[in-house]
């Protein structure tokens, strides 16, 4: 029994290894099921895709929970820092999938820090690596193809490639002070007006451009064309219009499953807010423990945690589908996959969704991540588009070479302030780009405060998507006190988030190199004081040519490709300490 349980630990880290394998970036085929089961090499499996043991021939789930454990204790024992974490998580739930899919359903939500039960959901998909879903029947599937990470197998390293600085442990060094932003955002507006001017684009024929008449101009992630597709029918969830006090109605997926999750286990690391990540660590050893404990006492659990209703509070329509197993599929981008799988070896992987790669979906393909609201009873989320800048310089020089007139936008900004529009883009009932994303800067807190709020969900299901006007430092207060309905405790675990995000952003390698525009991060919180921050959004954070890095505090100048994230982070923390009472 023993040599088993070491023997699917190796399994599990070789699966690891393939897990962050950062390989070419390209949609994967599917002839790369017979390198993904060559690597599978100690694993065997049933015709149902259950994986047997090769001395025995039982189904690998049904494993004795205290083996697991034994193995959840072993693993652990490799690394004890936050990477140890995901580590261990990653060899219980490869070690047994049943065990998993039951840590999934409540036990190893509710006893595990949030970086491993993440981690733990990673095994959910990870078993749809197998060449047959491993709960077919339960599988929501739709057709669903997993790619296969291109398997390398003269890769022998168990993390990713990363470099040694970026693999150290985050320590608290103190809060840095708020910085404040020294300039001001100039003004780049392309407009189709032909006069010579320092910013103004270039006159493509005499007379002045003529640019196409485009109803979308792509972006690196623009879903052009995608926005109306239909969403098949989901078996756990099901997308569908949220109860909208906003602008526009929210995607949502509908509450569909019964709740059994034990909340007597529930250790609530979120709110705890220990003072530095080292702390949480302590703790998440702690939880470990206690893990091991309840997976040596309870009775198996076949049980299903109920969902709440997901919301979707910005971005593209028709871009997500639920995922199996507190999973979420995104609409695939290939820059997004490059930025999460470098995430995931990044010191700020505790700070962005869990990644587990690609699938397809009646031929479309999907990045894989977790669904953030999954832990969550009811929750309350917000995301806030971090930055001073909301398109990427490329998108500027685009708009400049090739000019494309934006119908879509001109009327987004109509429907706002009709008044907005120049008489020039009156007549063409239509804008640039670059032109409507700095309108929408100057309009909102992002040319101003660095970020900006887009979208608010209460606990109560009311969606307020309403924010392309709110600017000012007490409109934003307004809206974030109304988002936690005036708790001060929700604030101050908020506040402890923001602050370790600054301080891992200040430490990440990730960062240092990107330029992340467009970039997001969620609030979520939920009635039992739980409450959390994650960064969203990477489908258009560009990696810089080395050896440059950005410092995300400069003011941004065409050409240093500055993006003022943390001058925003910097803000926000501001504002959030400041509508605390004072101790
Ligand atoms: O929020 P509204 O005013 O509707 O404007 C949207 C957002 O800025 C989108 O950014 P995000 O995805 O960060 O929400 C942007 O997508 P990009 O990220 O592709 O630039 C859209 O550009 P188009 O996709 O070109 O329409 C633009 O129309
Ligand atoms: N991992 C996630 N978990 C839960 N909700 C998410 C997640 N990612 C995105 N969302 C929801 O979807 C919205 C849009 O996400 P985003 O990644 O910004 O999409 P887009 O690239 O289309 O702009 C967010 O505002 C949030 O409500």
């Amino acid at each position: 029994m023993r040599r088993s349980v070491n023997h699917r630990l190796k399994s599990a880290q070789s699966a690891v290894r393939i897990s962050y394998h950062s390989g070419p970036h390209k949609v994967r085929k599917d002839h790369d099921w017979n390198s993904w089961s060559q690597i599978m090499d100690n694993q065997v499996f049933n015709e149902d895709g259950i994986e047997i043991d090769r001395k025995g021939g039982g189904p690998a789930g049904s494993v004795e929970l205290g083996e697991v454990a034994s193995a959840v204790g072993s693993a652990h024992r490799y690394q004890s820092q936050e990477t140890g974490i995901h580590d261990a998580a990653h060899a219980l739930c490869l070690d047994n999938r049943n065990c998993a899919e039951m840590f999934m359903c409540g036990v190893g939500s509710s006893v595990l820090p949030d970086s491993a039960s993440s981690i733990i959901g990673h095994c959910s998909v990870r078993s749809q690596m197998t060449k047959t879903p491993v709960i077919a029947a339960q599988s929501p599937s739709n057709g669903d193809r997993s790619h296969s990470y291109p398997a390398d197998s003269n890769k022998h390293n168990f993390a990713p490639s990363v470099p040694e600085e970026e693999q150290k442990e985050v320590q608290c060094v103190g809060i840095p002070g708020s910085q404040s932003f020294s300039g001001t955002i100039p003004r780049l507006i392309v407009t189709c007006d032909s006069r010579p001017g320092p910013t103004a684009p270039q006159a493509a024929g005499p007379g002045g451009f003529s640019p196409d008449i485009q109803p979308e101009e792509d972006s690196p992630c623009s879903d052009s064309g995608f926005g109306s597709s239909p969403i098949p029918s989901l078996l756990f969830r099901k997308l569908s219009n949220s109860s909208s006090a906003g602008l526009s109605p929210a995607s949502s997926f509908e509450e569909s499953e019964d709740d059994f999750v034990g909340s007597d286990m529930d250790l609530n690391i979120h709110t705890a807010a220990p003072n530095t990540l080292v702390a949480r660590d302590e703790m998440a050893g702690k939880a470990w423990e206690r893990l091991r404990a309840v997976l040596q006492w309870s009775p198996p659990m076949v049980s299903c945690k109920k969902r709440s209703p997901w919301v979707q509070l910005a971005g593209h329509a028709g871009s997500f589908q639920a995922g199996d197993y507190g999973k979420l599929l995104k609409r695939y981008c290939e820059t997004e996959e490059r930025c999460l799988q470098r995430l995931m070896g990044d010191l700020l992987r505790p700070f962005v969704p869990g990644y587990y790669g690609v699938v397809q979906r009646n031929e479309q393909d999907y990045n894989v991540m977790d669904d953030l609201l999954a832990d969550f009873h009811s929750p309350a989320v917000m995301d806030c588009k971090m930055g001073s800048r909301t398109y990427l310089e490329e998108e500027l020089l685009k708009a400049r070479e090739r000019p494309q007139l934006r119908k879509d936008m001109y009327e987004k900004m109509m429907e706002v302030d009709p008044a907005a529009p120049s008489p020039e883009e009156h007549s063409q009932q239509a804008v640039l780009k670059p032109r409507y994303m700095q309108w929408r800067e100057t309009l909102s807190s992002t040319a101003t405060l660095g970020f900006r709020i887009e979208g608010i969900q209460k606990a109560d299901g009311t969606c307020n998507k309403n924010f392309k006007k709110t600017k000012q430092r007490d409109q934003v207060m307004e809206a974030l006190r109304d988002f936690v309905d005036g708790d001060s405790q929700i604030l101050k675990t908020y506040l402890w988030w923001l602050k370790e995000l600054r301080i891992a952003l200040e430490k990440s390698q990730f960062f240092r190199t990107h330029e992340v525009v467009g970039s997001s991060l969620l609030f979520v919180h939920d009635s039992t004081g739980k409450a959390r921050v994650w960064m969203i959004d990477f489908g258009k954070t560009a990696t810089l040519p080395p050896p440059r890095t950005l410092d995300h505090r400069t003011p941004w100048v065409e050409g240093n490709r500055e993006d003022g994230y943390l001058w925003g982070l910097d803000n926000l923390i501001d504002i959030v300490a400041a509508m605390l009472p004072t101790a």
